[in-house]
């Protein structure tokens, strides 16, 4: 009795804390955007819980361009629209800062480069942005050619493939060879996707360490990829095959070196931090490719003929660097693929200064988040939105993603470090399969799109070798 008495105290005490901090002079100011706080403490969050983009849709349908809730502990602003993301993105460290929600903060840990801030940011993005250098595709793109051309092969003996499955796994191990510079495959490569998909799903949540939640989930699923990478590392060291890491990880190594690899947390979280935003992402659009290109054979057909007025008619030649940067038609799916279905659906941002956005005020200490999927989707330049044609962009100047409705990787000082590699591993991966293989769509799926656009149920594709 005496417990449930206190706890009931402690819950009124919490609630009148909250809703006295509710009434702080920024929240009272009375030009705040439209939408609701929902409950003490928790907010919205269980209603997006539920939901997912779908929250974001019926509110945006509701209150227009931007809308207030509370997600995740946090007070919110949600908006869309290429203007504000442009002042958001420009306004980096003067009027807001990169902030994620108190659950990927601890997940991902501090030494993420997207949690750093300031100098030690700069030096970390300069550091991954000098890794993958031009000399960076010179020197792996033949390599990279060859590993996606075999898998290709390998998937025309196959069919026909769960195509999420499998991309996820080429893209995985990519990422693992090139990234991360160790070589998994196989099985545990397998396990290691089974739970960064785990991680994902769940990073975005109540921090409540408490089993059967989200945030439990995910730090479990961490723990088991600290241990499965930790393994292969090991396995590296005793094989001798010691300069193992990439660069952007052996300064890192260096600076931990009397920490065995085990405990070696930095080391071990900084590798799932490289594996989190540099394979669920390009997996999610190697995805969306293949399966927009088996829904379109006059796309694939068109990117044959590119392929072969580009010399690259017999298979066995490789497709290089030089190759790739040259074709537009190439360069257009890759990047209607990103606008239809962008991975990184929207980015957060802490609000350091009052300002004021589409009219309202966006008090300090407030987080703001703003909606790329949104902004392709319904302020874009462009018409037809939900239709898939990369001919939209062949007399584009712009840049393969940019254009001034077009924010995949969003912009600033936050911009994707890993924009160049991703966009390259992409176009060779629409090359190699288009000028190899015929698709026939054999079983499709509704897709969902919370973190990223994946398939409800099996998307299976027969991929024929012409
Ligand atoms: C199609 C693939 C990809 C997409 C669509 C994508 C998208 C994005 C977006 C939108 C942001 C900005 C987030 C913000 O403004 O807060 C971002 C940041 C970031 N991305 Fe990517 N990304 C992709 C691939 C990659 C790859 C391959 C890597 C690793 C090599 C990577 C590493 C990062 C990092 C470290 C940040 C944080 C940057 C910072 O805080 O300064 N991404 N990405």
């Amino acid at each position: 009795m005496e417990i449930i008495t206190g706890s009931l105290i402690a819950i009124t005490v919490l609630m009148v804390i909250y809703m006295w901090k509710q009434r702080s002079p920024e929240a009272e100011a009375n030009n705040l955007p439209p939408g609701s706080l929902g409950l003490p403490v928790i907010g919205e969050s269980i209603s997006f819980a539920i939901k997912k983009v779908a929250f974001f849709k019926e509110r945006h349908e509701r209150f227009g361009r931007i809308f207030k809730t509370n997600l995740f502990g946090k007070r919110t602003v949600r908006v869309y629209g290429a203007d504000n993301i442009r002042k958001l993105v420009s306004g980096e460290g003067q009027i807001v800062r990169s902030s994620y929600p108190t659950s990927v903060r601890k997940l991902l840990g501090d030494q993420a480069l997207s949690m750093s801030h300031g100098d030690v940011h700069k030096e970390k993005k300069t550091q991954l942005m000098k890794y993958l250098s031009p000399e960076f595709f010179h020197n792996h793109c033949p390599i990279l050619a060859n590993t996606i051309a075999e898998r290709v092969q390998k998937w025309q003996h196959q069919s026909p493939i769960d195509i999420h499955f499998e991309t996820r796994k080429l893209f995985m191990e990519l990422a693992a060879r090139f990234l991360i510079n160790i070589d998994i495959t196989g099985e545990v490569i397998e396990q290691l996707m089974k739970e960064l998909e785990i991680f994902t799903d769940n990073v975005f949540c109540l921090p409540f360490n408490i089993p059967g939640f989200g945030f439990y989930k995910a730090t479990k699923a961490k723990q088991r990829m600290r241990e499965i990478i930790a393994s292969s590392l090991t396995e590296s060291v005793n094989n001798n095959d010691t300069d193992g890491l990439s660069s952007v990880l052996q300064g890192l190594k260096a600076e931990t070196n009397d920490v065995p690899i085990h405990e070696n947390y930095a080391l071990l979280d900084s590798i799932i931090d490289l594996l989190f935003s540099g394979s669920e992402t390009v997996s999610s659009a190697g995805f969306s490719l293949l399966d927009q290109l088996s829904k379109h054979e006059n796309v694939s057909e068109r990117l044959r003929q590119e392929a072969h007025s580009h010399g690259l008619v017999k298979l066995e030649e490789p497709v290089c660097a030089r190759d790739v940067q040259d074709m537009p038609f190439v360069d257009a799916v890759v990047k209607e693929t990103l606008r239809m279905l962008p991975p990184v659906g929207g980015a957060f941002r802490e609000v350091l200064q009052s300002f004021e956005l589409e009219g309202y005020t966006l008090p300090k200490g407030w987080t703001v988040v703003f909606g790329i999927r949104e902004t392709h989707e319904r302020d874009s330049t462009v018409t037809s939105t939900s239709t898939f044609l990369p001919e939209r962009w062949l007399h584009d100047k712009n840049s393969s993603s940019s254009s001034p409705s077009m924010f995949p990787f969003g912009g600033g000082a936050r911009v994707c470090p890993g924009q160049a590699y991703a966009k390259m591993i992409l176009k060779l991966f629409t090359v190699e399969l288009s000028r190899s293989s015929a698709l026939e769509l054999v079983q499709d799926s509704p897709l969902c799109f919370w973190p990223s656009p994946k398939p409800v149920n099996k998307v299976l594709v027969n991929v024929t070798r012409l």
